[in-house]
C-alpha cells in the first residue's frame, strides 16, 4: 500500500479519505465504484483489503476504465443490471457543496455514475479539501449530449442559461486529440463555465428538459456522505445538516468567521 508521506498533499488527502470510506465496506456487500483519480486510489486501497482479509464482494463499475482497473486487480466486476441494487457508491467529485450537492463529470462518467449512484442504498463522496466550495459553478458543469442535433441542443443550451442570467460565458465541446471527446455511451460533453450556479436546482430540471441531454453533471440530494480527506492522513465527514458548519471550517479555516 503507498505511503502517506511519499505522495503529493492531495494524493494524500485522496488516499486518507479512500481508506476511510473503505472502512465502511462490509463482506458480501454490493458496491459501486466510481470513476477518477481518486477513484483509482480506493479501487487500489479496495482491491488490497479484499486481497489481504478474502472479502467477498460484487462490483459494478461507473466507467469501461474503472472496470478495466478493478478486474486487473482482482476485484468482481458484474454489469449494473447483474447486481440489480446496490449497498454502497464510493465516487469523487469535482465540487461538494455544504448541502452535499455535487458536480461531477469531469472525467465524463457522470451519467453511469448518477446510474450507480442512484441505484445505491448510499453514496459516499471521497475528495480532497480543494474540492469543497460554498456555492458549485466554479468547476465547469459537463454536459452529456447526443450527437445527433447537437448543434441546436447547444442553441437550447443557451437559450435556457441566458433566461437564469448565466449565459454570459463560454459553452465548450469537451475535446480529445481535437476531436469531440466519446463517452462510454458514445455521445459527446459540452462543458458550461458558469462562475457560479444560485439555483442549482431550477439549472438542473431546465438542462434535464431539453430534448439532446442526456445527462448532466449536478448531483443534487444525492450524495449522503462526503469524506474529505486530509493530507496529514486524516478527514473530515461531511453529512446532512452538520455538513454545513463543517464546511465552513473547510472553507474559511477552523475558528475564523464567515
Ligand atoms: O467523470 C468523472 C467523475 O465525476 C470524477 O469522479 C470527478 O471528475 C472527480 O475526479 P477526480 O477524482 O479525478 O478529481
Amino acid at each position: 500500500m503507498p505511503d502517506q508521506t511519499n505522495l503529493s498533499p492531495a494524493d494524500a488527502a485522496k488516499l486518507a479519505a479512500s481508506r476511510a470510506a473503505i472502512a465502511l465496506v462490509k463482506d458480501g456487500m454490493k458496491l459501486g465504484l466510481g470513476t477518477g483519480s481518486t477513484a483509482v486510489i480506493m479501487v487500489r486501497e479496495l482491491a488490497a483489503r479484499v486481497k489481504a482479509e478474502g472479502l467477498n464482494l460484487r462490483c459494478a463499475a461507473t466507467s469501461q476504465g474503472t472496470a478495466d482497473l478493478a478486474t486487473s486487480l482482482g476485484l468482481t466486476v458484474e454489469s449494473l443490471d447483474q447486481i440489480g441494487w446496490l449497498d454502497l457508491t464510493i465516487d469523487g467529485a469535482d465540487e461538494v457543496d455544504p448541502d452535499l450537492n455535487l458536480i461531477k463529470g469531469g472525467g465524463g462518467a457522470h451519467l453511469r455514475e448518477k446510474i450507480v449512484a442512484r441505484a445505491s442504498d448510499r453514496m459516499v463522496v471521497i475528495a480532497d479539501p480543494a474540492k469543497v466550495v460554498e456555492t458549485l459553478g466554479a468547476f465547469h458543469l459537463p454536459v452529456e449530449v447526443i450527437p445527433f442535433g447537437e448543434q441546436v441542443t447547444e442553441r437550447l443550451i443557451r437559450e435556457t442559461l441566458q433566461a437564469q442570467d448565466l449565459g454570459k460565458r463560454p459553452i465548450l465541446m469537451r475535446k480529445r486529440d481535437d476531436q469531440p471527446y466519446v463517452t462510454d455511451e458514445g455521445n459527446h460533453i459540452f462543458d458550461l463555465s458558469l462562475e457560479a450556479i444560485p439555483d442549482p436546482v431550477h439549472l438542473a430540471r431546465s438542462l434535464a428538459a431539453i430534448p439532446g441531454v442526456v445527462e448532466h453533471g449536478l448531483f443534487l440530494g444525492i450524495c449522503d456522505l462526503a469524506i474529505i480527506g486530509q493530507p496529514d492522513g486524516n478527514v473530515i465527514e461531511l453529512r446532512g445538516e452538520e455538513a454545513d458548519d463543517v464546511s465552513d471550517d473547510l472553507l474559511f479555516g477552523e475558528g475564523e468567521d464567515e
